[in-house]
């Protein structure tokens, strides 16, 4: 049941709400403005909250259980999703059923998301894993609408984000503290169902629909394993960082952990997208003697100096004739970079990469994703002679006990989240976003779900 607003009000008024151990007052705008004052200061509680939220710890006369649940808990919400039915062709918005969460998942009401080109690169048929009919989408935002039995790490009304790359604590993956890769969930993400084989989507048709990333989040309600999602601190805006779902995370990731660049290193980046970029702002944030983005796209240009390159190299105009991006790379740092990092997803950037790399002990990582039957080369003269090839998936960060920190950099003004959003528009416009990805003056449009 949900504790609608004119019950909780009289409870409110009565004194019977505690917070944190101490009695509530009511401002007199609650009713518009959510606004409660505890111990003379005012609390600003969104509406999910004071809906959902257990921090209400006593209500006159109520279980406490009875206001963490909501009146869609335990039954199926018809919503609007965007349907990915076939390769190639525009996503279909359209009503969909979403069933409730079963043990150990989360059915969460998305609020904002971002699109990915990874979206785009399923939605385009080349994704090996990409199935369909689908609903795509994993960097994306909102408030939990209802637990499965046994979910103890969120619960109704947290804030959160969905997480593509799960973290378990407890398999073989999690344990080794080696990487972020989990093995609790992947295998049947990859297949786009949930843990138990089962698709909890299904259209008006009754046709099940298919998960993806674990995440699903081009839909209004979606249900993630507990293990794939993360609460995070609700002062934190939720439009801004559906951005730390993926591309952001990603990108500042790969600089300050996979490849943990230290102070002075020199560094390339290949591909100025909200990857490339938040690679770039890892780097600085490590004070890199140099950052070089190459792109061959000029509106990325200033961008890249915004987010704190030193260099921008267009391999289209600023080459000599003969003279090749490698080659310019080695002449401009002396020999070669620390590290380089692929954020284009094109195998013949990703062996630049490698190669522009210090002899001896350059690092390159592989971000970008390469569509199916694509491979990379290189001579292995250039591995015997101390470049390492690496790859990084979502930044090497482990989701659930990492992500607090990168909100508190966020908030911090240490990391940049805000200056990716470059397009809003409402969910029923996603078709639109998804060519938005291929226009240089777009990083990322976050669409709004409620629109
Ligand atoms: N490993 C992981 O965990 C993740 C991987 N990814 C992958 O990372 C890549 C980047 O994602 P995202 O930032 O969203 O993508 P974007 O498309 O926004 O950025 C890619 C950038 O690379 C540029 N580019 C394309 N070809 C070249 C080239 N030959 N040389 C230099 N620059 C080039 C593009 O230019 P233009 O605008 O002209 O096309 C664009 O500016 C994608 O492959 C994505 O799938 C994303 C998230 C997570
Ligand atoms: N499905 C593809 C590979 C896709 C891929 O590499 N995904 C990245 C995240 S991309 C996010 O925008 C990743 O983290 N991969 C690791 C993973 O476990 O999926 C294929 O089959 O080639
Ligand atoms: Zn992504
Ligand atoms: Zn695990």
């Amino acid at each position: 049941m949900r504790l609608s607003l004119p019950r909780i009000i009289p409870a409110l008024k009565n004194g019977a709400i505690l917070f944190r151990g101490k009695p509530l007052t009511i401002n007199k705008s609650l009713h518009n403005h959510s606004t409660v004052v505890l111990g003379g200061k005012p609390h600003i509680f969104s509406k999910a909250h004071l809906y959902c939220s257990p921090t209400f710890t006593q209500v006159k006369g109520l279980h406490q259980n009875h206001y963490n649940m909501s009146s869609t808990q335990g039954k199926p919400i018809t919503c609007t999703a965007a349907v990915a039915y076939a390769a190639g062709k525009p996503l279909t918005v359209e009503q969909i059923v979403v069933d409730p969460p079963k043990a150990h998942e989360v059915r969460i009401k998305i609020e904002y998301t971002a699109v990915c080109h990874t979206d785009a690169y399923t939605l385009s048929g080349i994704d090996p894993e990409g199935a369909f009919p689908s609903i795509l989408g994993h960097e994306g935002s909102g408030i939990v609408e209802s637990v499965g039995e046994g979910v103890t790490n969120v619960k109704v009304g947290d804030h959160v984000i969905a997480l593509y790359t799960a973290e378990c604590g407890k398999c073989k993956f999690c344990k080794s503290g080696k990487t972020n890769l989990c093995g609790s969930v992947r295998a049947t993400q990859g297949k786009g169902v949930m843990p138990d084989g089962t698709s909890r989507f299904h259209n008006q048709k009754g046709e099940p629909l298919l998960h993806f990333m674990g995440c699903s989040t081009f839909s209004q309600y979606t249900v993630v394993a507990d293990v794939s999602v993360v609460a995070v601190d609700p002062k934190a805006p939720l439009d801004s960082i559906s951005l730390l779902g993926c591309g952001v995370t990603t990108g500042y990731g790969a600089a300050i952990k996979t490849a943990n660049v230290q102070k002075g290193d020199t560094v390339a980046v290949f591909g100025a997208g909200t990857v490339g970029l938040s690679v770039v702002q890892g780097a600085k944030s490590r004070g890199a003697s140099k950052i070089i983005v190459v792109d061959i796209n000029n509106d990325k240009k200033q961008w890249s100096f915004d987010f704190g390159a030193t260099d921008f190299v267009n391999p289209k105009e600023d080459l000599k004739e003969g003279e090749t991006i490698v080659q310019k790379l080695i002449e401009m740092t002396d020999g070669g970079l620390e590290y380089t990092f692929d954020c284009t997803g094109n195998v013949k950037v990703m062996r630049d990469a490698l190669e522009a790399c210090h002899k001896g002990w350059g690092e390159s990582i592989i971000i970008g994703v390469a569509g199916a039957g694509e491979e990379i080369s290189t001579r292995p003269f250039q591995l015997v002679t101390g470049r390492v090839w690496k790859g990084s998936a979502f930044g090497g960060i482990k989701g659930r006990s990492e992500m607090g920190g990168l909100i508190e950099d966020y908030q911090n003004g240490k990391l940049k989240v805000d200056e990716f959003i470059t397009h809003r528009r409402p969910f029923t416009e996603i078709n639109d976003a998804f060519e938005d990805l291929h226009h240089g003056d777009c990083l990322r449009t976050v669409l709004d779900l409620a629109k």
